[in-house]
């Protein structure tokens, strides 16, 4: 499974410790930036590439870090075939995939420390969508707003 992972200078210690992580866990990361701390850098520039990606299907799966998680989400959920979300506990993790088919998880680095930020992604890297009639329904209606 290949692993986009993208931050603002605001998750950019999550973003290394995470990547770090990954790797060691044997997963293969496609890292979109930022490379550097740079005060004054913005989350769309490193988030954006990294949820074409996704949409594209040239990653399986991404984790966007900026400060909040917020401006993350907000950013990725504009591309197509991208279902992201800002995500605090292991519950949603993992129910966001299974349920609503989640491709991207967005982290705080400001609000998050590393040993829950892996908990989260392995729920979220562990999870499969169920893909049951009533949530293929369900994502089916929200698909219909890319159209
Ligand atoms: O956390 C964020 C919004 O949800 C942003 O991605 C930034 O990390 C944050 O806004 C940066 O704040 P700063 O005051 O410019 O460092």
């Amino acid at each position: 499974m290949t692993i986009g992972i993208a931050t603002d200078h605001g998750g950019i210690e999550l973003k290394r410790q995470l990547q770090e992580y990954l790797e060691k866990e044997g997963f293969s990361v496609k890292d979109f930036g930022a490379f550097e701390y740079d005060a004054k850098d913005d989350f769309p520039d490193f988030v954006i590439p990294l949820a074409r990606a996704v949409g594209a299907g040239e990653v399986d799966r991404g984790i966007a870090c900026c400060g909040s998680g917020v401006g993350a989400s907000i950013a990725a959920n504009k591309i197509k075939n991208v279902r992201a979300c800002l995500i605090n506990e292991a519950y949603s993790a993992a129910q966001g995939v299974e349920h609503d088919d989640m491709n991207m998880i967005c982290l705080g680095g400001r609000v998050i420390g590393i040993a829950l930020a892996q908990t989260l992604v392995d729920a979220f890297l562990g999870a499969k969508y169920a893909a049951l009639p009533r949530q293929l329904r369900r994502m089916g209606k929200v698909a219909e707003l890319e159209k």
